[in-house]
């Protein structure tokens, strides 16, 4: 196991950011750190990358004990969202200055960044200066300065935070393709739900300062743990009291069995493919439902008609 996180507290005068927590982060996957914001995510990133100490609880990192060691000493790489670069050196300087200072031969230091730009796909680049890329290519410059001294781990926290959305995605699909392709254990920080559930291979959900849960994005979109989790990472309304998913609530123009929950659809949204209704029960909930826009116009539904409610069979709820 790469990473083992036990037992963490750390407190800011009477403010708890982390609450005994305990994590283990599997060696060459992608692991996300997911949670709202002020949860604690980036608080435990630095404890794990040793920016920040723990008030009690241990790290340890591939084995080694790295509780006390200083950051350089624990062999992790990060890269955060505003990314300090040298503005003054070129893209290859950049990415070679962690070998530079580390004293690699000349020719080693070379080779390594022209393999290093090629994986981020940043050769043509090379000679630019920082200000001269895109702020996606600035990221990926980052990444590969991070990736040049082979870290053990490397750290992101939001390293995407403050791109648009578009840019966002393809470093997304570029961060997962370029880990299939290097296989280093990388832990990212993120309160974007799409965002973990598309590229991570295990997710840890934290909030104030506690780990809800670990799991797969598999298991923790059908299995969620509690109201918290389910409702972090995806729509949810209730039903009857229970809490399912908006595209799990089925709806019937008469009743199918003794449970259906009558009431009147007191709002649609179209929303491209998709429709949105929303529907008060006799019993006064407000239940958001999802169907695509072929079941909806199928069943003909508008605002002021009766329809008969029911959770979905297989549906998640909690
Ligand atoms: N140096 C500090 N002094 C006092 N409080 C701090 C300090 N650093 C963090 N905190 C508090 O600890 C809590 C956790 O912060 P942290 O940055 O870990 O959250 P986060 O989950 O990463 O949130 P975000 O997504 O907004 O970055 C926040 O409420 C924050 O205000």
């Amino acid at each position: 196991m790469s990473i083992t996180v036990s037992n963490l507290t750390k407190s800011y005068g009477d403010f708890v950011a982390l609450d005994d927590v305990s994590v283990t982060i599997p060696t060459g996957q992608l692991t996300a750190l997911l949670g709202p914001s002020g949860g604690g995510k980036s608080t435990l990133l630095r404890v794990i990358a040793g920016l920040d100490s723990a008030d009690t609880g241990s790290v340890s990192i591939e084995g080694v004990d790295a509780t006390k060691l200083p950051p350089q000493k624990r062999n992790v790489g990060f890269v955060f969202q505003h990314y300090a670069v040298f503005k003054h050196m070129t893209v290859a300087r950049n990415v070679a200055f962690g070998l530079e200072i580390r004293h690699r031969p000349r020719a080693e230091v070379k080779q390594r960044v022209g393999e290093l730009l090629e994986l981020v796909h940043l050769s043509q680049f090379a000679d630019r200066l920082p200000s001269q890329l895109s702020g996606g290519q600035r990221q990926r410059m980052a990444l590969a300065r991070a990736l040049a001294v082979e870290p053990t781990v490397l750290l992101l926290d939001e390293p995407f935070g403050a791109l648009d959305a578009k840019v966002r995605k393809e470093l997304r699909d570029w961060l997962r393709r370029l880990h299939d392709e290097v296989h280093v254990t990388t832990v990212f920080v993120t309160h974007d739900q799409e965002e973990a559930l598309e590229v991570a291979d295990e997710i840890v959900v934290i909030n104030s300062g506690r780990v809800e849960q670990i799991g797969s994005p598999d298991a923790l979109y059908d299995a969620p743990a509690n109201d918290f989790v389910m409702s972090f990472l995806g729509a949810v309304t209730r039903l009857g009291g229970v809490l399912v998913r908006p595209h799990d609530v089925a709806v019937s123009l008469s009743p199918v069995s003794a449970t259906d929950v009558e009431g009147t659809i007191s709002r649609t949204l179209r929303v491209g493919f998709e429709v949105r209704l929303t529907v008060l029960t006799d019993a006064g909930e407000e239940v958001s439902v999802e169907m695509t826009r072929t079941s909806a116009r199928s069943l003909g539904l508008e605002v002021g008609q009766t329809v008969w409610l029911s959770i979905a069979p297989g549906a998640t709820t909690v």
